[in-house]
């Protein structure tokens, strides 16, 4: 869907990006996550051509970028940003019929796409509809941002810290309305981000960049256990690798289907690192799992949570 092949971005003779190669398949959520001024933002503008690639090619649709008119090519893509940058003077509605207008959808198609994107973000239209963005909470400011990104049905969304600046409520909350939005429409999205959880509940495929460069890439499973260098291990927090790992993983991956116990269950869908800290606030050694159906289907050994782990790998490599 989005290939780069060997991109390079200088300013004032200084690279921000170096020889980067990337392919983004259709459908995927990639998180670019890395240290500071690695270049990630100047990697995600390079895409919507908000920033113009010096040397190597870009590929959107099988077309190089270039060959694209910039409108049209923005107009496939939607952005959001952290500072959000809605027009001040601009009701909610009208911020996000911004792309619908320019595209001259009839408005009883525009009026109807903003109902259901304020129903997708959880914005109740008839409260939200006419308010302006100084009467909206950052956390709603941040809804109607990414709403006005996915106004036009885009085939790509590129989100630059998204989430930034929200509480850790605020922020968890967003976090599962993207994945469920990813999950129902299918959409490839690319998003910068600074956080290490956030990039790992989120990604399909994580791209760890540092001074202008892909360091590794791969599923967040494949990062945390065989990074590539000693960068990439120090990057994810050696310290707290194995709470990293249990969040990836899932109740239903560790559960002893024959056996049977009373109590409060756990669902088999909660990660393996919230069952941890129910472990640890009910001072137990055993919880009774349920399915999604909320019937029993067995039960979770708190000693399960460090079975069969693979540790850090001496011939790790790039995946
Ligand atoms: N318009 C610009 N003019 C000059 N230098 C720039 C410009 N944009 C980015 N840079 C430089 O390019 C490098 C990469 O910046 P970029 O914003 O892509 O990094 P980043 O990984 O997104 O950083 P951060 O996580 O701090 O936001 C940095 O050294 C930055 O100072």
């Amino acid at each position: 869907m989005i290939e780069f092949e060997n991109v390079s971005k200088f300013f004032q003779g200084k690279a921000a990006v170096r020889d980067l190669s990337l392919n983004i398949k259709e459908g995927q959520f990639t998180v670019l996550i890395g240290t500071s001024g690695s270049g990630k933002s100047t990697t995600l503008k390079m895409i919507n051509r908000l920033v113009e690639h010096d040397t190597g090619r870009i590929r959107f649709a099988g077309e190089e970028i270039r060959n694209f008119d910039v409108k049209t090519l923005r107009r496939r893509m939607g952005y959001a940003i952290q500072s959000i940058g809605l027009f001040p003077h601009w009701n909610v509605a009208q911020n996000i019929a911004t792309v619908p207008q320019l595209l001259k959808w009839p408005q009883a198609r525009v009026n109807a796409r903003i109902d259901e994107l304020l129903d997708l973000l959880g914005l109740e239209a008839a409260q939200f509809r006419d308010r302006y963005p100084h009467q909206l909470s950052g956390g709603q400011q941040q809804r109607v941002g990414v709403a006005r990104a996915l106004a036009a049905d885009p085939e790509v969304l590129l989100m630059d810290e998204p989430f930034g600046a929200l509480d850790p409520v605020t922020r968890g909350a967003l976090q599962q309305e993207i994945i469920r939005i990813h999950q129902l429409l299918g959409r490839t999205i690319v998003l910068v981000t600074h956080d290490i959880d956030e990039a790992l509940t989120l990604a399909d495929r994580i791209v760890l960049m540092d001074n202008g460069q892909v360091i590794q890439q791969g599923t967040p499973l494949a990062l945390l256990t065989h990074p590539a260098t000693d960068f990439v291990r120090d990057f994810f927090g050696r310290s707290e690798w194995g709470l990293r790992l249990l969040s990836l993983r899932h109740v239903a991956e560790r559960v002893r289907t024959h056996e049977r116990l009373d109590g409060e269950p756990i669902n088999e869908t909660v990660t393996l690192r919230e069952a941890l800290s129910l472990f640890v606030h009910r001072q137990c050694q055993r919880l009774p799992v349920v399915n999604q159906h909320g019937e029993p289907c067995g039960v979770l050994h708190f000693s399960d949570l460090v079975q069969g782990e693979k540790l850090w790998g001496e011939d790790a490599s790039a995946s």
